[in-house]
């Protein structure tokens, strides 16, 4: 009973087949123009049924193809459900939806963070978990492991609001972008790279895959409005690995990526996917003790650096006054997710659940889930850690440390 909230959420819709040599012209818009993307064969993502069609474009005034061009590749894959796409739909159209702009420094979007919504982080994780990721993975030769989520965020574009993103490289090796309207929705749009002679725009639910170290940019939209998802990931590797990398984005006229960030997780953006990165690493089997790992110092992730929130990990240990096997005593005092979460929002003179109100706040309520303490009991796990990068972390002590609360305010994202 107290997980009823992720347990009865609809299933997926199957996902169609995808044959990119076969659908390539629905990507590119207009589609009777200069016709410069080429299907470029196709790549199984590691551990996953799932295949990545791959595009190549020629030259920018050019309508000669130059072969198997892999830095002027764009993996495309079909990614969101039927059923996903319309839910993530009918929330970015609410008229009370709250975009923000300026949230990163060069080139700005008119954009809101996914994890701000998280029934839908929770259920697109599982997808950049099990699909996405791997898919990407695959198009650039590197593992999944080694890629976390920097920032995830959903986009508008508009006329008369913002209605195209100017020429720029992405602060993150990969990027990712999710087309969650029709393209037959809108009129102009799409993403242009400097190297391509024309835009791609993907069917509905479906995912770029790309380097945003390339020169891109968003095209202007003249009617209708555009809306994606849209992911920074950072590539943590060996040196000898990220060189590799880096020359074959320099070759092909990109730029080298930029060091990853030497943070951990503590971003707050894609916090799920990367919470469910850590479980995976650790070996975990809840968030409770992937807690107590990180406390230990038992948790690695290749070449990210933890620290930080292990150091976080081991302070809430000594709030709760015992270093293990009891950390986190409020959780295990109230035995399940439930009564932990009607604790926390009994103490509403406690800042932690202020804050989770105000989380709650920007979150859509559903039918599955529609009271906030069916959502913490169903997703305690993934809170512990969520609600560090949420600015929340003082929420697991429910009462006593109030007065040690204090929000961070939000960290603007860089592209
Ligand atoms: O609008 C597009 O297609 C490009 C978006 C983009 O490059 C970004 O958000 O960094
Ligand atoms: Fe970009």
């Amino acid at each position: 009973r107290s997980s009823t909230c992720v347990a009865s959420l609809p299933p997926l819709s199957l996902l169609p087949d995808f044959h990119p040599a076969r659908e390539l012209k629905r990507f590119v818009r207009p589609a009777a123009r200069a016709g410069l993307w080429r299907a470029a064969g196709s790549v199984a993502a590691h551990g996953s049924s799932v295949r990545v069609g791959l595009l190549s474009a020629g030259l920018a005034g050019s309508a000669e193809h130059s072969g198997p061009d892999r830095m002027r590749l764009v993996g495309v894959m079909p990614l969101l459900g039927q059923r996903l796409r319309a839910t993530i739909l009918s929330l970015v159209t609410r008229r009370d939806f709250v975009w923000s702009r300026g949230r990163h420094r060069h080139h700005p979007t008119t954009d809101q963070q996914l994890y701000r919504f998280p029934l839908v982080d929770a259920r697109v994780s599982a997808l950049l978990q099990s699909r996405l990721m791997p898919g990407l993975a695959a198009v650039f030769g590197v593992q999944p492991s080694q890629l976390l989520v920097h920032d995830a965020f959903f986009v508008k574009y508009e006329p008369g609001a913002q209605a195209s993103l100017g020429r720029h490289a992405d602060g993150t090796c990969f990027s990712f972008i999710v087309q969650i309207n029709r393209p037959e929705e809108f009129d102009g749009g799409g993403t242009l790279f400097a190297l391509a002679g024309e835009p791609l725009t993907v069917p509905a639910g479906f995912a770029m895959l790309f380097s945003g170290r390339f020169l891109h940019e968003g095209v202007n939209i003249t009617a209708g409005a555009r809306y994606l998802l849209t992911g920074f990931v950072s590539f943590h590797a060996p040196e000898r690995e990220r060189a590799a990398v880096n020359e074959m984005l320099e070759q092909r006229g990109g730029f080298a990526c930029p060091r990853p960030p030497d943070r951990p997780l503590s971003f707050a953006p894609g916090v799920r996917y990367n919470y469910l990165q850590l479980l995976r690493a650790s070996g975990a089997s809840s968030g409770e003790r992937l807690v107590q790992l990180l406390a230990a110092g038992q948790v690695r992730l290749p070449h990210v650096n933890v620290e930080p929130l292990a150091l976080w990990a081991t302070w809430h240990a000594k709030q709760a006054g015992k270093l293990e096997p009891g950390l986190h005593w409020n959780l295990h005092r109230h035995g399940s997710g439930r009564a932990f979460a009607a604790s926390v929002l009994s103490a509403t003179s406690t800042a932690g659940s202020a804050c989770m109100q105000h989380l709650w706040n920007h979150t859509f309520s559903s039918k599955e889930c529609p009271t906030l303490s069916s959502y913490l009991a169903a997703r305690y796990d993934s809170l512990v850690v969520g609600l560090q990068a949420w600015g929340c972390p003082m929420l697991i002590v429910v009462r006593g440390a109030a007065g040690q609360y204090s929000p961070k305010p939000e960290q603007p994202g860089q592209r």
